[in-house]
């Protein structure tokens, strides 16, 4: 098991995050704002900020974090309540946060960096997140451009695999040349496994995992890619990095991250990735854009020379860039 205080920070944080959304979920789960972007932040997405944040800053002072929310709509007046929503849940951690300490928190991470950093996804899958489907806590250590270490907190999932509702949920750890780890989200308990990718090498015995977002993906354009592989199964839709757990612990075997036709520029963000792409890498797998590029880490906040996302088992890499060729993905 990986030991290091980078890592044993990384468990824990991603533990007291996941329980501290999922009593938002229970108490609150409809009041979501929705971004510029359209996209909508809960209650849960800044509490979870706020307390990762502010517990890393003691854990490692000086440590840069770049996290997916601010709390710039939080400070403005019509954000009020939600603040008021989120300092309550925030103070079943720390009891003394003020409003003014919640938005500061939210915002250690509201950066742009480069080179050496923490990248935190406070929920990642909101979409899943309200409609009671898959979500995941993801942080993920970056030094000098490479994801060193990487944590998933799942908890709607059973031995990183299994979706199930109401159950301890799933840790996923991983460190460069380490290995994965995956154990049981609940406070103290060791039963850590060792997490390895599925050894499946015949492209049509291979279980494909895709966002449940038509606008996260091309839905068409994966129906092809699973034709052109004589894949048997359906693909299966599944929220958040919960996937990547799902594929690091050997319950499939494709995880395809294509262009929707809907935002052709999407960029993808690296809290979305790094966490994901290291359990993968360090269960055995491979994780490369559509192009067989790896996701260069060094850009700041995007991968911005990157397109789209595939990881497999590794064993079926070649043939899904192959198959991602010959449907023009
Ligand atoms: N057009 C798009 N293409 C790809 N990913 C997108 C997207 N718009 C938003 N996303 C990202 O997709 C993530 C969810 O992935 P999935 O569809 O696999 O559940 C979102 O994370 P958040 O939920 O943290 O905002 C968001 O960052
Ligand atoms: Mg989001
Ligand atoms: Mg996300
Ligand atoms: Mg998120």
């Amino acid at each position: 098991m990986i030991d290091s205080p980078e890592a044993k920070f990384a468990i824990a944080a991603v533990r007291e995050a996941g329980k501290l959304v999922r009593r938002v979920q229970a108490e609150m789960v409809t009041d979501a704002l929705t971004k510029g972007d359209k996209s909508p932040v809960t209650v849960g997405d800044f509490a979870a900020q706020a307390v990762v944040a502010r517990r890393l800053s003691q854990a490692f002072p000086g440590a840069v974090l770049v996290g997916e929310e601010s709390a710039a709509d939080l400070r403005e007046e019509a954000g009020a309540q939600t603040l008021a929503d989120v300092v309550k849940f925030v103070r079943t951690v720390f009891p003394d946060a003020t409003p003014d300490d919640v938005c500061d928190w939210i915002d250690l991470g509201a950066v742009d960096s480069h080179d050496t950093h923490w990248t935190l996804d406070p929920i990642d899958g909101t979409k899943g997140f309200l409609r009671g489907d898959q979500y995941a806590v993801a942080l993920a250590h970056i030094k000098g451009g490479k994801v060193v270490l990487g944590a998933l907190g799942c908890p709607e999932l059973a031995a990183g695999q299994t979706p199930q509702k109401g159950g301890p949920g799933s840790v996923l750890i991983a460190a460069a040349g380490q290995g994965a780890y995956v154990g049981s989200m609940a406070d103290g308990v060791d039963d850590w496994r060792q997490a390895s990718v599925s050894t499946t090498a015949d492209p049509a015995q291979a279980r494909v995992l895709r966002s449940v977002e038509k606008g996260h993906t091309n839905m068409g354009q994966i129906d092809y890619f699973a034709e052109a592989l004589g894949i048997q199964a359906d693909p299966v839709g599944m929220d958040s990095q919960a996937k990547y757990a799902v594929l690091a612990a050997g319950g499939g075997e494709m995880l395809l991250r294509l262009i929707s036709p809907k935002m052709p520029d999407y960029v993808e963000k690296i809290w979305d990735q790094a966490a994901g792409s290291i359990v993968i890498t360090e269960a055995g797998g491979r994780v490369t854009d559509l192009d067989g590029r790896p996701l260069d880490f060094s850009h700041g906040r995007t991968l911005k020379t990157n397109r789209g996302v595939l990881a497999t088992n590794g064993a079926l890499h070649d043939a899904a860039l192959a198959a991602l060729k010959s449907v023009g993905a």
